[in-house]
């Protein structure tokens, strides 16, 4: 009498592990830097979902760093304390006054709750600013507005990374969680850094594989705002001539990304964080989501 053949209903579930392991094998001891947005913290399941997605990646023995946004949070703050939120070539516009609630908003507030969240996981992550340790050290930033260098307050610029404190934490087994704060050693000013900006400087600086950018649309648009026609890959030769058509918040992101491919970090990703584990599906599976940036030699290669 042979032996009946049991149904293993969990089998599908093997079946969903295994497809992973690929990437699990490629991603393996690798850094990933996953900027979360601001626009993009929507609701508290979304939130709660980014928090497992890391902590997974973790786990599957991954790196990962995140830099956080918080724009609308500290518009919301700015206007609590009667101060109008003005944006000039994309970045706040940042009196001193308005730095330290920028300071207050990112750093004690949007930040203590990823820490929190990822922390229900396990003893994981570590909240720093880019002042802690000299992780970020900025300049006064001053635009270029039609030809005009224009003065929007305690705005960085970017001058050096230092990357020990991040490195120290992931040898550590931890995941930093890092504010787009910076100090300057010239005036000894704190500075308030697009996140995104921050973002790609760390990614280049780690020598990270991916930097993952999550935010509030689907990706890069084509023909923004009249089509919702998403690019699905493009190098970093095509993303530059985009470059100079691209509008508000896309900007920091995109030339982020070009700054990233340019300089080590394998590939860009712009991702919707509104769809939960957007982070999962970007890194374990086929269907990439997103807009892929990879740098020019790698044209034509399956990322
Ligand atoms: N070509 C484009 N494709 C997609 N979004 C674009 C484009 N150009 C401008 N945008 C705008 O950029 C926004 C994302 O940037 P931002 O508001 O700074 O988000 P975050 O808080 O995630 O950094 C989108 O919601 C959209 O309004
Ligand atoms: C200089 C500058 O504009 N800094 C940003 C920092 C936060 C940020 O970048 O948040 P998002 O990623 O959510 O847009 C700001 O003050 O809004």
């Amino acid at each position: 009498m042979s032996t009946p053949t049991r149904k293993h209903t969990a089998l599908p579930k093997a079946q969903i592990l295994i497809e992973a392991l690929p990437w699990l094998v490629r991603h393996n001891g690798k850094t990933v830097v996953i900027k979360f947005g601001g626009n993009a913290m929507i609701d508290e399941d979304l939130k709660a979902a980014f928090a497992q997605d890391v902590v997974f990646l973790h786990h599957a023995g991954l790196k990962p760093v995140v830099v956080h946004g918080g724009g609308p949070q500290i518009s919301a703050a700015l206007d609590q304390h009667g101060i109008v939120s003005e944006f000039k070539a994309g970045l706040r516009v940042t009196t001193e006054d308005a730095m330290d609630v920028v300071r207050m908003v990112l750093a004690g507030q949007v930040q203590r709750e990823l820490v929190g969240l990822l922390n229900q996981h396990g003893p994981l992550a570590v909240g720093l600013t880019g002042e802690d340790a000299h992780t970020i050290t900025a300049t006064k930033h001053q635009p270029e507005i039609d030809g005009e260098l224009v003065d929007i307050g305690r705005v960085g610029e970017i001058t050096a990374i230092d990357t020990g404190a991040i490195e120290a934490l992931l040898a550590d087994g931890r995941i930093p969680v890092v504010s787009s704060i910076a100090r300057s050693q010239d005036d000894g000013h704190v500075y308030n850094v697009n996140a995104d900006t921050a973002a790609a400087a760390l990614a280049a600086a780690l020598d990270a594989e991916t930097l993952m950018v999550l935010t509030d649309v689907e990706g890069l648009y084509e023909d923004w705002p009249h089509s919702d026609e998403v690019i699905s890959r493009l190098t970093a030769a095509e993303l530059e001539r985009l470059l100079p058509d691209l509008s508000s918040g896309m900007v920091p992101k995109m030339e982020g990304c070009l700054h990233a491919v340019r300089n080590g970090v394998t590939t860009a990703r712009v991702i919707d964080g509104r769809v939960q584990h957007s982070i999962l599906l970007e890194i374990f599976t086929d269907e990439g989501i997103g807009t892929m940036v990879v740098p020019d030699e790698q044209e034509g290669d399956a990322a």
